[in-house]
């Protein structure tokens, strides 16, 4: 809003300037107009610059299910814009923020970081990004994740689809012990309580989109490039169905691909 003003003053300036250059200046009309349309354009900023709603795809799975690695990989092949809720989070403790010391606690101790916190980081980053389409890693995690988010999300709180990578657990813990990206909650210790978290936080989370119709269960065990051709298919049906446009949603597209791995 105060950048828009700032412009409208800047362009008040300009014609000012421009009176006393001689060249015809913005009369007052001009200047109401220009008024008017820089607070339409400020009501449509705080609807996060958007005609539409993006298309949200959530993407869970437990600790070392493959989550980052397809997310990468649909990023490149569908144009994506990839948030992982994990690393805006060690971001802040990178930057020293001064929710970082909590942060880091939290993490090492593997249990979740407040709800409010990690929704306005990612609400942060849709609302910045020109792009519509957004996968959100790791989140929501927890029921009540869940439910800050579309409390405080007023445009597309809810995803359009979520992806749900089924890893068996001594798959997921022989990846994160051998990830090797120097994090502190890749050990042992951490990662007992992160999949104790995930059964007891996530799991109920998982079920209530799978009720909604929403969820793509995705098993994710062989090759990267395997469990991406698993992937590529669910994307395909949507881009076939042009469903990659936020004014759609679900569950035509869960039915197509339903529909097209039975047949
Ligand atoms: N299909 C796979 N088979 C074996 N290792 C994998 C596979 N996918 C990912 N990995 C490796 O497992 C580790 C965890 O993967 P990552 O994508 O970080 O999982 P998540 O984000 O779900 O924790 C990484 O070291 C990654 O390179
Ligand atoms: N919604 C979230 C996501 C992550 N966190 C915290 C707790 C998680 O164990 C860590 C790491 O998350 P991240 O998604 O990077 O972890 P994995 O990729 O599943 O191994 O961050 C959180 O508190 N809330
Ligand atoms: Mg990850």
């Amino acid at each position: 809003m105060w950048r828009r003003v700032a412009r409208l003053s800047s362009l008040i300036r300009s014609s000012k300037a421009s009176l006393s250059n001689q060249i015809p200046p913005a009369n007052g009309l001009q200047i109401l107009e220009a008024f008017s349309t820089e607070i339409q354009k400020s009501a449509k900023g705080r609807n996060h610059h958007r005609e539409k709603p993006p298309f949200i795809t959530f993407v869970l799975g437990g600790p070392g299910s493959g989550k980052g690695t397809q997310c990468l990989k649909i990023v490149e092949t569908f144009g994506f814009s990839h948030l992982s809720a994990g690393d805006l989070l060690r971001k802040e403790i990178s930057s020293n923020s001064e929710n970082g010391a909590m942060i880091l606690e939290t993490i090492k101790e593997g249990n979740i970081v407040p709800s409010e916190l990690t929704v306005k980081l990612i609400q942060r980053e849709v609302e910045s990004s020109e792009n519509d389409k957004f996968l959100i890693d790791g989140f929501p995690r927890t029921e009540e994740n869940r439910r800050t988010y579309e409390r405080v999300v007023s445009v597309g709180a809810e995803p359009n689809i979520v992806l749900f990578f089924d890893c068996p657990e001594e798959e997921m813990v022989k990846r994160v012990l051998s990830r090797n990206q120097g994090r502190v909650d890749d050990n042992i210790d951490t990662v007992k309580k992160r999949l104790e978290n995930f059964n007891a936080l996530n799991l109920p989370v998982i079920n209530y989109y799978s009720e909604k119709g929403k969820l793509y269960k995705i098993p994710a065990v062989g090759t990267e490039d395997e469990i991406f051709s698993r992937v590529r298919k669910i994307f395909t049906s949507l881009e076939v169905l042009s469903m990659l446009s936020p004014q759609f949603s679900i569950p035509i597209g869960v039915i197509w691909f339903t529909l097209t791995n039975l047949l």
